[in-house]
């Protein structure tokens, strides 16, 4: 795990554990005697660390934490490094990170090249740095920078390292071969002074101004997580106590972060985006599928759908052909992806030359001709299935054979669009989630006859853009808004029976969702809502009137629909659920109008309001999403759990300190989960989703582990 050999005087440890080098416990085995005989050794003067392959240690082995912990500690190692009577040199290539910062922190002299990046990511998995590094990067960089890296986990590229005092010199050429020649040069340098922990924090006398904004910072942004407020806290110790006992300090909070759900929950989700990767389908998978290349693209459809995706796909590179029916719907897309643009690069998300590149990437046009022999193709055109078989029957006599035609369908079954081409093995979904250009989930779905290259193609394309695709097979709404379903008409039902919008808002805000139900149906519209509930009265063959109150047997609220009757569409008329101060704005109150509609609502149906418990709330609208995601996986619609916490996390932010509903309900338990959906099947009868789920059912009287539930997933699938 760690290659010893020595090169005229410079001992070198190479440490080699692929993929990441990561520092599981034979690796700090190999360091420790690695170091132990390089300060032996009568021929080394010094000695280098340097990472075999793609990276320098990226970090502790994230797959051993939670299971006891083995000597030598990542602490013990790095001690050895400090108080080696040798300078030590850490030669930084790729991604120095973690536990790899520490070790290089530790070390006497830090080299790296360009392309490295560095930083404490432990955040992101709801720990703080855990060896010294909230004590020793202070020590570097100051309160601030420390305070804000750590806080965030950013990946800081070598050059700006330098800038902080992280990284000694940049180099360039072969690494091993400069570092060989710089571990030479130090030899006759005093060294000792180059020990961090001697330093002294700079302006360490103003502590308290950068710890108090450092933490109303991290409590804005990373609102509900527990480990950026305790990384911020730990910084302020190394200005605050002695060496000793900031080191003591930093441990004790990270034992209390480590023993938290969160960080049970965001390591969790760590290895959940990498196993939604490993997709498979009949006939293929990530291992057998080639990916098609896509060197240029056509989106068709200049709405706000179609706009934020050919936003995505020129931030990325890609050429896109904006195709629409008419000039003036033409204009107003591409005026969306100017603004869209110019908005990115004001809060720095966007370059300035990637957002000069895109314009010349855009090519707007009214004619199908144009995209003839494009790569690939994304239409975003209205939700209605006549139009798109429209779409897609000209693109099916249009574009090139190996054209990959994908749609943007949110609810529509796949096989029901390539129905209306000649190739649906080239036929795939793609569905965004809105806003396109920011939310990260990619849905991407399969039909009965799509092929695993088309797949391939789109799952590489998510990475591309930077999303995160997930693979679902195709029915009715898929993933993510099948399980959406439940759990925002179960919202509409709570208020119907007595509670406020705001009660239902409030309970899902402290639970950590970014917005209540309530405020996501003002900000996508209630037109929209109201538009949608007719297109499924109409595939059901029948209507919606005032008196309805089931629709295809299952229980229907129609207060939805009053709103719409009043012009409340939410922020886009000033007013819906909530009052706004100005149409568009974003700011929502209460309103005693839209406690008017829904009192005599209730009033007109004879319901007599009833106070509801937070409890009940939260059961009624998680645990019905929770028993739909099993017969999502009971049904083969994706292969695991982790596949719809991914898309929950991405697709409606989900909290990621909670994992996921599905790592939520095992957290839960199970056996708890069914009993309380069987309670809600017999006082809320009359809606199908509250039907328990067998596999649910089955896991639960098992009590089998979340990392087997895959295990009892649809065979039909692969
Ligand atoms: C009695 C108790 C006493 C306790 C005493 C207390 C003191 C304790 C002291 C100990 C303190 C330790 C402190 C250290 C903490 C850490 O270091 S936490 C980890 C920090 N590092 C990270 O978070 C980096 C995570 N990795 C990444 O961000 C990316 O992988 C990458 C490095 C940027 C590379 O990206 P990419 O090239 O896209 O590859 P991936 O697909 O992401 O990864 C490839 C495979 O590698 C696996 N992997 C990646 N990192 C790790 C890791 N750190 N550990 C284990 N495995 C890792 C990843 O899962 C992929 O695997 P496969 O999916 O199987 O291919």
């Amino acid at each position: 795990m760690v290659d010893y050999s020595v090169n005229g005087s410079v001992a070198v440890l190479m440490v080699n554990n692929p993929p990441v080098n990561a520092l599981g416990h034979a690796v700090r085995v190999g360091l420790k005697t690695g170091i132990e005989r390089g300060a032996k050794d009568s021929r080394v003067r010094s000695i280098i660390i340097i990472g075999k392959g793609q990276t320098f240690p990226a970090g502790a082995d994230i797959r051993e934490f939670g299971k006891p912990s083995k000597e030598p500690w990542l602490t013990a190692v790095g001690n050895l490094i400090k108080t080696c009577s040798k300078p030590v040199v850490a030669a930084i290539h790729g991604t120095c990170l973690g536990g790899g910062l520490e070790i290089a922190l530790f070390s006497h002299y830090r080299i790296a090249v360009s392309s490295a990046r560095v930083g404490f990511p432990e955040v992101t998995l709801g720990l703080l740095p855990g060896a010294g590094g909230s004590q020793r990067l202070s020590r570097l960089t100051g309160l601030p920078v420390a305070m804000e890296m750590i806080s965030s986990g950013r990946h800081v590229p070598a050059r700006k390292a330098k800038e902080y005092g992280i990284i000694d010199e940049i180099v360039s050429g072969d690494l091993l071969k400069t570092a060989l020649k710089f571990a030479q040069e130090v030899q006759s340098r005093p060294f000792k002074d180059r020990c961090l922990r001697y330093k002294v924090v700079p302006n360490a006398d103003r502590v308290e101004e950068y710890a108090s904004a450092a933490l109303t910072q991290v409590k804005k942004k990373y609102k509900g997580f527990e480990a950026p407020v305790a990384c911020v806290q730990a910084v302020r110790s190394s200005a605050e106590l002695s060496y000793e006992e900031g080191m003591k300090r930093e441990r004790d909070l990270f034992l209390q972060l480590g023993q938290s759900g969160q960080a049970k929950a965001q390591q969790y989700a760590f290895f959940a985006e990498r196993a939604v990767t490993k997709w498979q389908m009949p006939g293929g998978s990530y291992k057998t599928a080639k990916p098609l290349p896509v060197r240029s693209t056509a989106v068709i459809g200049a709405g706000t759908m179609g706009s934020g995706i050919a936003v995505c796909l020129l931030s990325a590179g890609l050429p896109v052909y904006l195709l629409e029916q008419n000039e003036k719907f033409l204009q107003s897309g591409v005026k969306l992806i100017e603004s869209i643009m110019a908005g990115s690069v004001k809060l720095g998300k966007v370059s300035m030359e990637t957002a000069k590149r895109a314009a010349t990437l855009l090519k707007p046009t009214l004619s199908y001709d144009d995209i003839k022999d494009v790569d690939l193709v994304i239409e975003a055109v209205f939700e209605n299935l006549d139009i798109k078989k429209e779409v897609f029957s000209k693109l099916d006599k249009i574009c090139k054979p190996s054209a990959i035609l994908c749609t943007n369908t949110s609810t529509i079954d796949i096989n029901r669009i390539s129905s209306a081409t000649s190739r649906p093995e080239k036929v795939v979904g793609t569905h965004f989630f809105a806003p396109a250009y920011h939310m990260k989930l990619l849905e991407n779905i399969y039909g009965t006859k799509t092929s695993p290259e088309a797949v391939a193609t789109v799952m590489k394309l998510g990475k591309t853009i930077n999303k995160v695709p997930v693979l679902v097979k195709s029915c009715h709404g898929f993933l993510a808004n099948r399980m959406n379903a439940p759990f925002s008409s179960e919202a509409i039902f709570l208020v119907e029976e007595g509670a406020s919008p705001q009660e239902v808002d409030q309970v899902n805000e402290d639970f950590g969702m970014p917005m209540g139900p309530f405020k996501v149906r003002d900000l996508s519209g209630i037109d929209i809502s109201w538009r949608i509930n007719r297109e499924v009265a109409k595939v059901l063959g029948t209507s919606i009137t005032k008196e309805t109150r089931f629709l295809g047997g299952n229980r229907y609220c129609g207060l939805n629909d009053d709103f719409y009757d009043k012009g409340r569409y939410g922020r886009k008329t000033g007013k819906g659920w909530y009052l706004y101060e100005k149409v568009g704005g974003k700011t929502a109150v209460a309103d005693p109008e839209a406690e008017e509609i829904i009192n005599s609502y209730r009033q007109s149906r004879g319901i007599v309001k009833r106070k509801i418990t937070p409890q009940e709330i939260f059961e009624r609208q998680f645990y019905s999403a929770i028993n739909e995601g099993f017969r999502i996986l009971e049904e083969g619609i994706c292969n695991m759990p982790e596949e719809i916490d991914i898309s929950w996390i991405y697709g409606f932010s989900y909290p990621k300190y909670r994992g996921g509903p599905m790592f939520y309900a095992s957290q839960i338990g199970l056996q708890r989960v069914y009993d309380r959906i069987c309670h809600y099947h017999e006082t809320c009868p009359y809606s199908i989703h509250w039907v328990p789920n067998r596999l649910l059912k089955k896991l639960a009287e098992n009590n089998v582990p979340f990392t087997q539930w895959a295990n009892h997933v649809s065979k039909s699938k692969m």
